[in-house]
């Protein structure tokens, strides 16, 4: 079922009955951003913001965060029993429960007694039916994004939410009362899902005191690398937007907030759905695998506990790079490395790494520095920076082999732009990433332990040559 519309024009009745007072900001129509927040009247602000009575105003109480949803269910025991069965992985999980709550509840048409409605029912109503982060993107959008970084982040994030959303079926279909407000008519689907998860990380805020949290109305507010308001949490714990120190606004000029200046044009597409270029940093995030004939593999994954990745950003003219798994991918047993399964006193089983004779489980994501003063410390950084220019140029030809002017399907010109944008950045910095990977590499190969090194394994290599040659001629004779 479609979730239910309001249309903003009824925000102020909405923000009246709830107490949020909007000072000299008002909610518009904001071109080719969905709604925004502008000042009502021409405004300067001096070396100090203005005060309180000119701020957006948000009560304590309608701040969404996982707190809130405790709040909530010690009102409503129904909820309580569903969160204990369902919730508490999370409070991203948590905060979405009861937002898909809240969305049956504002289309409830069985007789189910289940649910309390709160203000986010209805506040829901004024939210962008679609937002144009990936994961509503229709199947052959997301073909845009083969060959960039957020394929596979993309795939993953679509096969989470479906896990999740399950998850959340298959336990509250055994509780009559949600069973009927959820599932008997129809009320919410895997798709409502995906829309409060595309809400939730496109209008979260870090609040200072609150953490991380949903604020209605101030969540109106879109982002610019130029920003000019800021938010903050009061001494009452209300949520403010005020204009930033030494800003000049005009009448019915919009108002911005940063949403990060650190972010990479693949988070920001991923989490909110567009890409600024004058406020993005130039990198990427990619995955990455241990060598398929390694032995050690699987203990290396497990000794490192979570999905090795590879960042690699530009930084100045260079590009840099960090992956803590690399390091540890190319050691091996005869440089040091060693796994043991040892039994704990409970009878338990632990894969503990050593290195160098020495218990390393608590530093594998420290091995860049325990390798660097090993004699053989320059082999090793060679053989990472081989590794991580090898998965560069790997990613390079694959985000070359596609061509986005390729007809695919009907796909929304603001998705194929983004992605176009998104593959230029990142073939930029893959290319230069895999030239400044060359330049250390031939750098390394001048060290003399390097020269030592592969000289020696030079010599070893004609030795065994040698033999194989000489053992091939006694076969023979
Ligand atoms: C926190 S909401 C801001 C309010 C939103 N415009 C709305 O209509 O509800 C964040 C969303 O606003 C849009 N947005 C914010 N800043 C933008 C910008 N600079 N360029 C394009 N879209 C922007 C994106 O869709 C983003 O996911």
């Amino acid at each position: 079922m479609s979730p239910t519309e309001l249309p903003i024009a009824d925000l102020p009745i909405w923000a009246r009955l709830n107490d949020v007072k909007f000072g000299d900001f008002e909610v518009r129509d904001s071109d080719g951003k969905g709604y925004g927040v502008v000042c009502r009247k021409a405004l300067t602000t001096a070396e100090r913001p203005l005060d309180e009575s000119s701020a957006l105003t948000v009560p304590h109480d309608l701040v969404l965060n996982v707190e809130a949803v405790e709040e909530y269910a010690k009102e409503d025991r129904n909820f309580k029993q569903l969160l204990d069965a369902v919730g508490h992985r999370s409070p991203r999980a948590d905060i979405l429960l009861f937002l898909l709550i809240q969305t049956a509840l504002s289309s409830r048409t069985g007789h189910s007694s289940a649910g309390l409605s709160n203000p986010w029912m209805e506040y829901l109503q004024f939210l962008p039916r679609a937002v144009l982060v990936p994961s509503m993107w229709t199947e052959d959008e997301r073909l845009l994004l083969r060959g960039t970084s957020l394929e596979t982040a993309v795939n993953a994030k679509m096969l989470a939410l479906v896990g999740e959303f399950d998850h959340v079926q298959s336990i509250s279909e055994e509780i009559p009362c949600w069973n009927d407000l959820l599932w008997q008519g129809g009320a919410v689907s895997v798709r409502d899902w995906t829309r409060l998860d595309a809400l939730y990380r496109s209008r979260c805020l870090e609040l200072p005191k609150s953490g991380e949290s949903m604020v209605p109305c101030i969540d109106m507010v879109n982002h610019s690398r130029d920003a000019t308001a800021h938010y903050d949490e009061n001494a009452k714990s209300e949520v403010t937007l005020l204009l930033r120190p030494g800003v000049t606004v005009s009448e019915g000029q919009e108002v911005t907030i940063s949403y990060g200046e650190a972010k990479s044009a693949a988070e920001m597409l991923f989490s909110y759905g567009f890409i600024d270029q004058e406020s993005t940093t130039e990198a990427l995030v990619l995955p990455l695998e241990p060598f398929e004939d390694d032995p050690l593999a699987k203990a290396k994954l497990v000794g490192y506990g979570e999905a090795p990745k590879l960042h690699v950003a530009r930084d100045g003219d260079s590009v840099v790079w960090k992956s803590p798994f690399v390091h540890l991918m190319c050691v091996n047993e005869e440089d040091g490395l060693d796994f043991r399964v040892l039994q704990d006193t409970d009878g338990g089983r632990q894969l503990r790494v050593f290195w160098q004779g020495e218990d390393a489980t608590d530093q594998t994501k420290n091995f860049e520095s325990l390798v660097q003063n090993h004699p053989l410390g320059a082999i090793f950084r060679l053989r990472s920076v081989t590794v991580v220019q090898e998965r560069l140029q790997t990613q390079l030809d694959l985000a070359l082999s596609y061509d986005t002017d390729e007809d695919i399907g009907d796909v929304r010109p603001e998705c194929l732009e983004a992605a176009k944008t998104l593959r230029r950045i990142e073939v930029g910095i893959l290319e230069d990433g895999i030239k400044a990977l060359e330049r250390e590499k031939t750098l390394l190969m001048e060290d003399e332990n390097v020269v030592a090194y592969l000289g020696s394994a030079e010599i070893a290599e004609s030795d065994l040559a040698g033999e194989e040659a000489s053992s091939e001629v006694d076969d023979f004779s």
